[in-house]
């Protein structure tokens, strides 16, 4: 409460309007075998997005919080109405052979993430959630954060979408694969994304980077947009100051950035979905904290 009150300048500030934002991309490093989904799931779930019937929509109805759905990096050539097309390109490359995408490329990204969160904030967004989707991301947002903090893969990778041992063992070796062969320079956020990241990871470092510009709160998700968020710190500290962590994934990376970002989160429930669905899990605690400092009593209103 205190924190959203600082952002927003208002003592007790209005968060009726919310948005959750969900990036999508494909990623080329599937062809290796890393989720226990084909990436074909990616398009998929866009499609029902625009439908209305995934745990997002169904958790945002249930909130009171629009979604938007940007396409920055999926494989689909057609998209369904609905989808804000700012497509960088259609998907990654496969990482474990050579970058996943250009410089310029990831670059183009965050600032489309940037100029998203931009027109939230003038469209009279309060408080906006990020999530994604796109099979195969645990493998690039564990690449990601191995890069930047030098942990080993083996103990941050987690089992995504669900895979077995075996797939497992083959995603830590991946990791490890493509961070050997792309030599990512952990001092710049840029690079590592481009080189081992995704389209949708680097725009939801934009779009945590553009929210504090116009002191917009953000909710993070998972550990994909932790991921993110952490890159977003690591090109601008400050920007931590304008993030809420929501819920704490199963995936053993979560927790270790947001020990490193500074962040608890509000959730422990043992979630494993992405698409935002714990952002907007999370979004009535806001509400609860703004109608505490609007209506509950104080000592003084008692008489004592
Ligand atoms: C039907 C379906 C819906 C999803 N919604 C989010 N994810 C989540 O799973 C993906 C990451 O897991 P991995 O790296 O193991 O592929 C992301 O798209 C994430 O948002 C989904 C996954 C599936 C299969
Ligand atoms: O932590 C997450 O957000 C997550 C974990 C598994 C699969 N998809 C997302």
């Amino acid at each position: 409460m205190i924190r959203l009150a600082g952002i927003t300048g208002e003592v007790v500030p209005d968060i009726g309007r919310k948005a959750m934002v969900v990036f999508c991309g494909d990623h080329g490093v599937t062809a290796e075998g890393v989720s226990a989904y084909p990436p074909e799931v990616t398009g998929l779930m866009i499609h029902n997005f625009c439908k209305g019937g995934a745990a997002v929509n169904v958790l945002s109805r249930n909130v009171g919080a629009q979604v938007k759905v940007v396409d920055v990096g999926s494989s689909l050539r057609e998209l369904p109405d609905g989808v804000v097309d700012r497509k960088v390109r259609y998907g990654t490359a496969n990482m474990a052979v050579g970058p996943a995408m250009k410089r310029a490329e990831a670059e183009k990204a965050i600032q489309i993430g940037i100029e998203i969160a931009k027109d939230l904030k003038v469209e009279g967004v309060q408080l906006a959630g990020v999530g994604e989707m796109g099979i195969g991301n645990t493998t690039a947002a564990s690449a990601v954060a191995s890069a930047m903090t030098g942990i080993p893969a083996q103990e941050l990778v987690g089992r995504g979408t669900g895979i077995d041992e075996a797939t497992w063992q083959q995603k830590v070796e991946i990791v490890c694969k493509s961070l050997a062969v792309n030599q990512p320079d952990r001092v710049d956020a840029i690079d590592v994304l481009a080189k081992v990241g995704g389209l949708e990871i680097a725009a939801m470092t934009g779009f945590v980077l553009g929210a504090a510009s116009v002191r917009l709160p953000v909710v993070i998700d998972g550990l994909i947009s932790t991921v993110a968020a952490f890159a977003a710190v690591n090109l601008s500290s400050d920007v931590r100051q304008y993030l809420f962590a929501s819920h704490l994934s199963v995936e053993p990376a979560h927790r270790i950035l947001l020990d490193r970002i500074g962040l608890e989160s509000l959730i422990d429930a043992k979630m494993r979905l992405g698409e935002g669905s714990g952002a907007v899990l999370s979004f009535p605690m806001f509400d609860s904290a703004v109608a505490i400092a609007r209506e509950m009593a104080t000592f003084a209103d008692l008489g004592l």
